[in-house]
């Protein structure tokens, strides 16, 4: 046998052109020894099924720990207990912070930390080669070993890692060659993985290679998708790969996914299992779609995270008696299920709105931002078809909130099987949503109805949707046709968080109530349609309005008598609405222009009347 010596490279670069041309190269050399090799092997075999054998690891530490601790500290068995005892309670309790995040995973770590402890601190007293504690080892070790074995997320994580581990060669079979894999998800319904591109690469490469990156994973047929980052970093992709697909069954709402309006809410899941995320702050939402096609399903969602949030006051109309929203009552500010009440909620969601205009102008500030102090106010009206039917007086008030309510944070959420211009009371409501959330639908055109003009045609086909819960999704940041599925909140799960959230939701700010109390609009005029505000008739015109109404006050605090003018006096003489007179005059006295003679009595600062 001719021996030959060959340099590393050139070995490296042979067996690529074997592989290349379909041949796994085997390269034996005579200068290698067998038994190196052997080695090899059995040390990769180890590191491959590193997580299977982590239990017989486990359990030789855990012997070799105790062989040491008998011999040269048996005394210390007492501490050994106690530490044990310790870290059991320890792990039970902030073990979900160590990424034991279900209660199941924390008591199964607790458990092995309490059966070593034990086992270690009695070895330590007696000696671990002592019956029965060999055998305790041996058979303890190998029960307890089971639910590590059996755990369904542990399996999947190790199947991808193993998967992942042999991207490099993928990618160069595949096109891709020099992409590295950065990080890896493993999730319920698949897992993802950031790609780093490697120079010159570019995302749309790698989308045109799909086909190919199915066939290298083994995954299904339309089961890859490939996106840029949100980052825009133009040589990174995220790969994901769909096993289960997410909408086979209804989806269990996971708890809410927000702690203030000011964040977008996980509405459900996407066909590839990412979460569907929807802002609702200053945004007007549609919710549309046949009986029983998941309308009120989806309200549910928005219910059980709105009411998470510290900063937002919500707000029903359920004209069905209550039928929907009632179970949410102990959460709702207030709640209106006939046309009369009705028809007074929205009128004083208008007095809010006002208010709400009228103190941002004052004070030179464009929108309502909210907090636990001055929270937003959403309104929820179930199928808004009957509110027009019944209450058609309300229609003008809703046209009003979804004209002017975004920049004051006062919201409408509309359910309603099909928004008709009969069924959206002939008024402009439909055309100021901002969120459209279709659910299934019977007909081409109410997609379009739902959806807004020509979307059926650009490929948005609620008509097609098959299962309840299902909808499209069309939204600022939402402006391509995807199918997501709702979650879904079973009738237990509402009572239960309506019941958790009911203890934390705020009231309604003092601007606010004090609008509503003394509506800038009377009552008797209601029904008419409001006059403009100033607030909708241009940066000038409001201005002007502001300084002659800002004149008038003074003039009526310099005229006053020396007992004071009542804010009754106060609100005739400027045409202002209550909140808007006292917050000037809190302005004015702290400048020291003005004084509070007596409760409710107010004249300018004046050297010889001062009190
Ligand atoms: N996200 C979902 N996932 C699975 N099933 C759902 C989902 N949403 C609703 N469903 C099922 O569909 C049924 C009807 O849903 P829902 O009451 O929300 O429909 P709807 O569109 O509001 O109907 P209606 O207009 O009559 O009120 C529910 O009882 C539930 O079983």
């Amino acid at each position: 046998m001719t021996k030959h010596r060959l340099s590393r490279s050139r070995l490296r670069r042979d067996a690529r052109r074997m592989r290349r041309a379909g041949i796994e190269p085997m390269i034996i050399m005579d200068d290698i020894e067998f038994d190196s090799i052997a080695i090899v092997i059995f040390f990769r075999l180890i590191w491959r099924y590193r997580s299977e054998l982590a239990p017989l690891g486990l359990a030789l530490l855990v012997e070799a720990a105790a062989v040491a601790l008998h011999i040269s500290q048996p005394t210390w068995w007492v501490g050994i207990s106690i530490g044990a005892a310790f870290l059991t309670m320890t792990v039970l309790i902030f073990g979900r912070h160590v990424g034991l995040s279900r209660g199941l995973e924390r008591v199964y770590a607790a458990y092995l930390v309490a059966m070593i402890g034990g086992w270690v601190a009695t070895a330590t007293a007696i000696g671990p080669g002592k019956p029965p504690l060999p055998s305790i080892l041996i058979i303890g070790g190998f029960v307890s070993a089971l639910p590590w074995w059996v755990h369904r997320r542990r399996r999947a994580k190790v199947r991808v890692e193993r998967k992942l581990a042999a991207w490099p060669e993928l990618a160069e079979q595949i096109g891709l060659a020099g992409s590295r894999i950065q990080s890896a998800i493993v999730d319920l319904w698949g897992y993802r993985f950031r790609l780093a591109l490697a120079r010159g690469q570019t995302v749309e490469d790698a989308i045109t290679k799909i086909g190919n990156v199915e066939s290298a994973l083994g995954a299904r047929r339309g089961g890859v998708r490939i996106q840029p980052v949100p980052e825009q970093r133009a040589d990174r992709a995220d790969v994901r790969i769909i096993e289960t697909d997410p909408h086979a069954d209804a989806i269990t709402w996971p708890g809410p996914s927000i702690t203030s309006v000011t964040q977008p809410m996980e509405l459900g899941l996407w066909e590839d299992g990412t979460p569907v995320a929807v802002s609702l702050l200053r945004r007007h939402a549609l919710f549309g779609g046949v009986a029983g096609a998941g309308k009120s399903g989806a309200v549910n969602v928005v219910m059980g995270n709105l009411t998470a949030a510290a900063d937002v006051i919500v707000w029903g109309i359920d004209l069905k008696r209550g039928m929907e929203l009632q179970p949410w009552a102990s959460c709702l500010d207030r709640i209106a299920t006939t046309p009369q009440e009705a028809c007074t909620l929205l009128r004083d969601a208008v007095a809010i709105l006002d208010g709400r205009a009228e103190w941002l102008a004052s004070h030179g500030l464009r929108v309502w931002e909210p907090t636990p102090d001055a929270p937003a106010l959403v309104i929820i009206i179930d199928e808004y078809a009957e509110l027009v039917d019944d209450a058609p007086e309300a229609v003008t008030y809703a046209d009003s909130i979804a004209r002017r309510g975004r920049a004051p944070a006062v919201t409408l959420l509309i359910a309603t099987q099909r928004p008709s211009q009969r069924a959206m009371g002939h008024s402009a409501v439909r055309s100021q949503m901002d969120v459209r959330l279709a659910c299934r639908v019977r007909e081409r055109g109410d997609a379009d109805l739902i959806l807004g003009a020509g979307m059926h045609k650009a490929g948005w086909h609620a008509d097609k949707l098959n299962a309840p819960g299902k909808f499209l999704l069309s939204a600022p940041e939402h402006d391509i046709p995807r199918r997501g599925r709702a979650y879904l909140l079973t009738d237990e799960i509402v009572q239960r968080t309506a019941e958790r959230h009911a203890e934390r939701r705020p009231s309604l700010d003092p601007i606010s109530a004090e609008a509503r109390e003394t509506p800038l609009y009377a009552p008797e005029t209601a029904s008419e349609p409001p006059s403009p505000l100033p607030a909708a008739r241009g940066r000038h015109a409001r201005q002007e309005a502001a300084s002659a109404a800002e004149d008038a006050l003074k003039a009526a605090l310099a005229n006053a008598p020396g007992e004071g003018t009542s804010i009754g006096d106060l609100i005739t003489a400027t045409s202002m609405s209550r909140p808007w007179i006292y917050q000037r005059l809190r302005q004015l006295a702290s400048d020291g222009h003005a004084v509070q003679v007596s409760r409710g009595r107010w004249r300018d600062r004046r050297e010889d009347h001062s009190p």
